[in-house]
């Protein structure tokens, strides 16, 4: 549809269509994966956990019934249910690792040279694991979002120890699209079944290898 309402002149068409193609692939390859994959480390972590599956489950019957659809406004009341998103968004951030970022000057951070010239990637996975900021990091406990020292902390990239989206200027632009669909389609998933995993076996929360964190094949 882009190609064909904005054609530009011939000689144009080959970096033009290029450049589009590339920019559609990257819009697709960041969105698609990522949230299906958070989605069903989400759904996975909740099976292994039945008791804050029941939780969540309860919350929503409270706050919303079976009279209607959950939507949008009625997520704000779903507390519990925010946890178990940033909880996943914790253990299993979807890219591992920030964009590379070049030193455009020589800086001084905490103390150490960084010269001009030097890449950065940083290692969110890392730090969202890291002993020193988390009590029992591997461990789901979306409850450590309710109360205590870290309630305040947020996914937007305002807090460094929990930045699944990256932070800053280059962070990821379709964080605000991504926390809402998965709120609302976790919740109306809860909502309307009843899940189990099958002969309520425990699912293998192997990871595989590379950027983005995808269960292992069996
Ligand atoms: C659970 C869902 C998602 C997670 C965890 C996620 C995470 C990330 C992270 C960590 C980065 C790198 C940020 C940095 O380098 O500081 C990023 C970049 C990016 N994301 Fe996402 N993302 C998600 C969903 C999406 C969606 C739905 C879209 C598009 C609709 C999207 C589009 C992009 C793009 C275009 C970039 C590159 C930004 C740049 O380099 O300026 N992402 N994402």
């Amino acid at each position: 549809m882009i190609v064909k309402a904005k054609t530009p002149s011939r000689e144009n068409l080959d970096v033009w269509f290029l450049n589009t193609l590339n920019f559609l692939q990257d819009i697709i390859a960041s969105s698609v994966d990522t949230i299906t994959v958070t989605l069903t480390w989400m759904l996975s972590l909740l099976l292994n956990n039945p008791g804050t599956l029941q939780k969540v489950q309860e919350e929503i019957n409270k706050h919303v019934g079976k009279g209607r659809r959950v939507n949008d406004y009625d997520i704000s009341k779903l507390v519990y249910l925010q946890a178990v998103v940033k909880e996943t968004l914790r253990l299993y951030p979807a890219a591992r690792l920030t964009a590379p970022r070049e030193f455009s000057e020589d800086c001084n951070v905490a103390g150490y040279h960084v010269p001009k010239g030097t890449w950065l990637i940083v290692n969110i996975w890392k730090i969202q694991h890291d002993p020193e900021i988390w009590s029992d990091p591997s461990e789901f406990r979306p409850e450590r979002f309710l109360s205590g020292t870290q309630a305040h902390v947020d996914v937007r990239g305002t807090n460094f120890e929990l930045m699944p989206f990256g932070a800053g200027r280059r962070s990821c632009p379709g964080f605000s699209f991504s926390l809402h669909m998965l709120h609302i389609v976790l919740a109306t998933l809860l909502q309307n079944f009843d899940m189990s995993s099958p002969e309520d076996s425990t699912i293998d929360m192997t990871e595989s290898i590379g950027i983005n964190a995808k269960a292992s094949p069996p």
